[in-house]
């Protein structure tokens, strides 16, 4: 049902001996950054906008070019938000140009394979917080509508409630009571999926709104959790990480 990463889960390796508990570990990058707001010529899409495009690269080497330097950016820090969490830092990406837009054109790609035969999503969904940093640009682009699930008190009016559990404690995810109408075919999207709560909690709110679910995308995936387990619909994860639990 599942489409696994093709890229294996890096070790996290400390760049300095500071001891501070957040210091961020980086794994060994085995591509050289462009400084930000420089466009790298090795992502496709900047080479396109440059009239530089390989006419005969495939879809497929594109995207797995656009993993490569999204991977390496990504940076973990041990104990954040609490001990014995390592967290994924996913926002080196937005901070600059070209991975931002590299991460975009990865999704479409992603989404157009996987989900493709299932036709256009209606609606792309994005998680609060941090499925709103790419959710609406991607719905842009798919040509899609994009509404958010918001944490409890935030949406005005009517809505449905979920309460899930998470990696770090519990939560209320929201949707508007008119935001999905029935029928519309829904992609659920956020940058994590770890235990899966949430996104199966927002899944939830997607149905009570009568929307059928297409699937479920995903930028990182904590595989040892086993999050996929808890959704009923495709999930697709652009970039594995985590295999099993770290000891910080
Ligand atoms: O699979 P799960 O165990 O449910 O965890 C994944 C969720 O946790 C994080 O969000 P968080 O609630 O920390 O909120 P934020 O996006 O506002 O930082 C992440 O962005 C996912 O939404
Ligand atoms: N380990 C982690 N890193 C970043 N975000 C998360 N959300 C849940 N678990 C997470």
């Amino acid at each position: 049902m599942s489409a696994p990463s093709d890229l294996p889960a890096h070790s996290a390796h400390p760049l300095n001996t500071t001891t501070s508990a957040h210091t961020p570990v980086k794994p060994d990058a085995t591509t050289a950054h462009p400084p930000p707001g420089k466009p790298d010529p090795t992502l496709e899409s900047n080479a396109t906008q440059r009239g530089l495009a390989a006419p005969h690269a495939s879809a497929a080497a594109e995207l797995a070019r656009l993993k490569i330097n999204l991977k390496a950016s990504l940076r973990q820090f041990p104990d954040f938000p609490e001990p014995g969490i390592l967290f994924e830092d996913i926002l080196p990406i937005f901070a600059d140009a070209a991975l931002h837009e590299g991460l975009l054109r990865a999704l479409e790609l992603a989404v157009t394979k996987e989900f493709g035969a299932a036709g256009k999503p209606d609606v792309v969904v994005g998680l609060d917080a941090r499925g709103f940093l790419f959710g609406p640009s991607l719905a842009l682009r798919l040509g899609a509508a994009f509404v958010p699930v918001r944490k409890r008190g935030k949406l005005p009016g009517p809505c449905e409630t979920a309460e899930y559990m998470k990696e770090y404690g519990s939560d209320f995810f929201q949707m508007q009571g008119d935001a999905v109408k029935k029928g519309q075919k829904v992609l659920v999207v956020d940058d994590i999926i770890a235990t899966g709560g949430s996104a199966a909690a927002a899944g939830s709110l997607v149905k009570k709104l009568g929307g059928t679910i297409m699937g479920y995308v995903f930028i990182l995936e904590l595989d040892f959790l086993k999050g996929r387990d808890k959704l009923d619909a495709p999930v697709y994860t652009l970039l594995a990480s985590q295999e099993e639990k770290t000891e910080s």
